[in-house]
């Protein structure tokens, strides 16, 4: 965004991979109507030149907005992330650009949840082989290796508002709950934690994912993982791709270590609808493959569009950073009668004295202050008469450290 006050109209709103039609609506009623819809994600260089002119962007899983994309976002003010995931953002790129990024940490939750669950039955009884051969004329007319869930032992790993859902869901089956979580959690239910990933893997007979993409979880279920698990295990990655070495899973399945599996998501996934998805997994009957629709359903893409958008809004409106993933989170008052200023700063000694001296250096009354800072950068936002708000800006612009400065409105 410029560093002045920009009218509603004139602020530009790019989203992206066909985010659900409550974004827009939600935007259009807060007075935002400048915006342009795209149903997929775009190649790098159609990113660039689109992302150069929009202060607002709003993406979902696929886009990805690396320090180079960003590097050309320069009216850029805020990201939505469309979803929970904000692994295809390169985060700390926006934080030092002073550009927050939001995202909505609860709203799929339980479509994940009820897809899992849907799956871990399927997979329990074989179906998807079953269905398979069905398919081609055979008639497979069998007990073998089809079980209950009631009594079985559900191992999920990472143990956050999907897993925990995920475990509710599991316990009114009459299944046993365990979950292994770098953090302690506490159990719902009569889940238990597992005191390692090595414990958890030895006694479950269904293993599912629940962890986010980070340097820690990038191939975590790999040969050594898949030889500890029981002769027989379901194995469930909705999660991220990258979280799972595929060849190793693809041999548990030929050695027949793994009897089925679940897979939503993918080291590489195809950027659109239009484009072949290439998996060595393609070769299994009993694995069910999902095109990365683990939190597509209705309720779950509705609720999202709101979410984001009303915390996009709420960012350009007043200036309200709640939960977002990498800025100083502050939960403004709205303000009327006053002119309401931004200063994003890189966080080091001093910033709030030398703005505060600046200020009275020129006399200019300030109506209230706010600062939150983390460990990179500090936010503050200020109110002060509107007839000052030029000046204020002009010395906000000196201060060292700045980042960004503008005016809201
Ligand atoms: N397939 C799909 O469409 C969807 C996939 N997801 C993916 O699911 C992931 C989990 O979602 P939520 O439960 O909402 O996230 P969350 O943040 O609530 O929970 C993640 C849990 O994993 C734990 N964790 C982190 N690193 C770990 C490690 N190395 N070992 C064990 N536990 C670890 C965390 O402590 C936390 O308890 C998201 O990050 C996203 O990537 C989310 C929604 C839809
Ligand atoms: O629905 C999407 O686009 C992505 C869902 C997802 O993986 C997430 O919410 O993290």
């Amino acid at each position: 965004m410029s560093n002045n006050s920009l009218a509603k109209e004139k602020i530009k709103i790019l989203l992206l991979e066909g985010v659900h039609p409550s974004a827009v609506e939600e935007l259009k009623m807060k007075g935002y109507s400048n915006i342009e819809c795209i149903s997929t994600s775009l190649a790098e260089e159609d990113l660039i030149k689109k992302i150069a002119n929009v202060h607002f962007i709003g993406i979902r899983s696929r886009t990805q907005l690396t320090d180079y994309v960003l590097s050309h976002a320069k009216k850029l003010a805020a990201i939505g992330c469309f979803c929970i995931g904000t692994n295809q953002v390169e985060i700390k790129a926006a934080q030092k650009r002073g550009i927050p990024v939001f995202n909505a940490p609860f709203s799929n939750t339980r479509s994940v949840a009820e897809l899992v669950l849907g799956e871990t039955l399927l997979l329990l009884r074989g179906i998807p082989e079953k269905s398979a051969k069905a398919h081609r004329g055979e008639w497979h007319k069998s007990a073998a290796g089809s079980v209950e869930a009631r009594g079985k032992t559900l191992g999920i790993i990472g143990y956050g508002h999907i897993g925990m859902q995920l475990g509710i869901l599991a316990e009114t089956l009459g299944m046993r709950v365990r979950f292994y979580d770098i953090e302690t959690k506490l159990p719902l239910g009569n889940a238990s934690q597992a005191s390692s990933l090595k414990a958890l893997l030895k006694e479950a007979d269904v293993v599912s994912l629940h962890v986010p993409e980070t340097l820690q979880t990038q191939n975590m279920m790999a040969a050594k993982e898949f030889a500890i698990m029981k002769d027989g295990v379901i194995f469930i990655n909705a999660s991220r791709g990258t979280v799972v070495d595929i060849d190793a899973l693809a041999d548990a399945l030929k050695s027949k270590k793994v009897a089925g599996a679940a897979i939503d998501v993918f080291p590489v996934e195809p950027k659109g609808n239009d484009e072949e998805f290439i998996s060595p997994l393609r070769a299994f009957d009993n694995v069910i493959l999902t095109p990365h629709i683990g939190g597509s359903t209705k309720e779950a893409q509705s609720n999202i569009g709101l979410e984001v958008a009303s915390k996009m809004a709420k960012y350009s409106d007043n200036g309200s950073t709640l939960s977002a993933v990498n800025f100083p989170e502050v939960s403004l008052p709205g303000h009327t009668g006053t002119s309401r200023l931004l200063h994003i700063h890189r966080n080091q000694p001093g910033v709030l004295t030398q703005i505060n001296q600046a200020f009275a250096k020129h006399n200019i009354n300030i109506a209230a202050q706010y600062l939150q800072t983390d460990d990179q950068i500090g936010y503050v936002v200020i109110d002060i008469e509107a007839q000052d708000s030029a000046l204020a800006l002009r010395e906000l612009k000196q201060i060292d450290g700045t980042i960004r400065a503008r005016i809201l409105h």
